[in-house]
């Protein structure tokens, strides 16, 4: 490790260690933390830019306001809360434990906790604190106020960006998966709708049930390669290489062939959807769509990717959307050496990587209150109503100072229409950690 924390050509980054750290320090790979088991927080590497101190948590659904509902998810919801203390904004994601037993999405909470609470990108949501009760799991995150990538694109003329807005989106999404298989995790659902806009412009990331993480002993350190031209470079390829997954997940247009194909699949599957992401933001369309399920899989797995006339592409463009989308996982963009051999490709070279959170994004999210919430959905009272209901943003956590939400029934915990305590004698939720993060310069 040379002085500055960065690695020296031929010194690995380890894989999965566990030190018993709970900081993250600068630009360093730091063997962060700690013990695992039941009620551990299983923090491991991080690559940060700041420190990040892990408490006990400081807060429970008492110590916010819910102001409005700002999306809702299959076992979840999520609302703009604000923090009774502080008069700061936050989105709250809430999940009920009794949907996730029952539809089986308690690992991905589990995972969603982990890589929320260890990530520290600036393209990446910032956890803030997570709890539990007795019927819900809470997620207080960074409000991105910008909203959803995916209508901020709806709203633009033609409903697409030009290659050049294209390529600095795409830039700073491969920058965030970079991270992410540097931790060891495949995020497998990279769509606009769950790229998020911070009030900056620049993107976020959210949403990572579906994300998988390669196994401690599966995950193998990033190497340093060294390029003709004498570039060393980071295969992070190697941190998920040994990580084949066969579940069939993500959203059909942006489905990889191999994981159609359930033959397994690697992180090349994410290089695969900045394929088609890139694609939809030129084209306003993704490349494979049919009119059924049935034809898009067909489509994925047969025809060659098709450019239409208009807009003009560059070469460059066009040739990194079809590298990208390589049927063939293992000649793909990406699965020689991952995102530094994505980043490499020509169509980036205008790209200053390391300048990237200091550029003006394409689309500045007009200043706001914040509680305006432009670009997310429609939401409907009734569907925030019926989790008010269920008691999800009402109850104080036991021990936790707080009051109900103004302006909500008061119905607590167990009082709601679906809040019927959870009879079980095995607690599922053991795993997930209740912890606040303090990050540096903020108190
Ligand atoms: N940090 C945030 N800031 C602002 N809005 C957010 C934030 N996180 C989530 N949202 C809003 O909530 C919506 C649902 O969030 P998310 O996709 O994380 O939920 P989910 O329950 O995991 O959904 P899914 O079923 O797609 O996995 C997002 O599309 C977005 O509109």
């Amino acid at each position: 490790m040379t002085k500055n924390g960065l690695l020296s050509p031929g010194e690995s980054i380890p894989p999965m260690p566990d030190a018993n750290a709970v900081s993250k320090t600068k630009d360093r790979v730091t063997n962060a933390h700690t013990s695992e088991g039941p009620g551990k927080i299983a923090f491991r590497r991080t690559y940060s830019s700041h420190s990040i101190k892990v408490k006990s948590v400081e807060v429970g659904p008492g110590s916010f306001h819910k102001i409005k509902m700002l999306g809702r998810g299959d076992v979840g919801k999520v609302y703009l809360v604000r923090e009774k203390k502080s008069g700061k904004l936050f989105a709250m994601k809430v999940l009920s434990k009794k949907e996730m037993i029952e539809r089986k999405k308690i690992k991905r909470a589990l995972t969603e906790q982990e890589i929320l609470a260890t990530a520290n990108h600036p393209f990446i949501v910032t956890l803030y604190h997570s709890f539990q009760s007795e019927n819900y799991l809470y997620f207080c995150m960074e409000y991105c106020m910008g909203g959803e990538f995916f209508r901020a694109l709806q709203s633009r003329p033609g409903k697409c960006l030009s290659e050049d807005a294209a390529r600095f989106y795409a830039a700073e999404v491969t920058a965030a998966l970079e991270y992410l298989h540097l931790m060891g995790f495949i995020y497998r659902d990279l769509k606009p709708e769950n790229i998020l806009l911070h009030q900056s412009g620049h993107i976020m990331l959210s949403d990572f049930d579906l994300a998988k993480q390669s196994s401690e002993r599966g995950g193998r350190p990033a190497t340093i390669h060294t390029e003709e031209n004498g570039t060393p470079l980071i295969d992070t390829r190697a941190c998920t290489a040994d990580f084949r997954t066969n579940s069939f997940v993500g959203t059909e247009e942006y489905i990889a062939p191999e994981v159609i194909q359930t033959s397994g699949h690697t992180s090349a599957v994410d290089w695969w959807t900045l394929g088609i992401l890139i694609y939809e933001m030129i084209y306003a369309t993704t490349p494979f769509k049919g009119v059924e399920r049935n034809d898009t899989f067909h489509n994925i797995l047969n025809l060659p990717v098709h450019f239409r006339d208009t807009p003009k592409v560059s070469h460059a463009g066009k040739d990194i959307i079809t590298r990208l989308l390589d049927k063939r996982e293992f000649t793909r963009l990406g699965s020689k050496s991952g995102a530094s051999e994505v980043k490499q490709h020509k169509w980036f070279a205008k790209i200053n990587w390391g300048l990237l959170r200091n550029t003006q994004p394409p689309i500045v999210p007009t200043a706001s209150n914040g509680v305006d919430a432009v670009n997310f959905r429609q939401m409907h009272e009734s569907m925030s109503l019926q989790l008010e209901r269920q008691g999800a943003l009402v109850t104080p956590t036991k021990g936790v100072a707080g009051s109900s939400l103004p302006g909500t029934p008061g119905l607590g915990e167990n009082d709601g229409l679906d809040s019927s305590p959870l009879s079980r004698t095995v607690d599922e939720f053991s795993a997930f950690s209740s912890i606040t993060l303090q990050y540096d310069g903020e108190s």
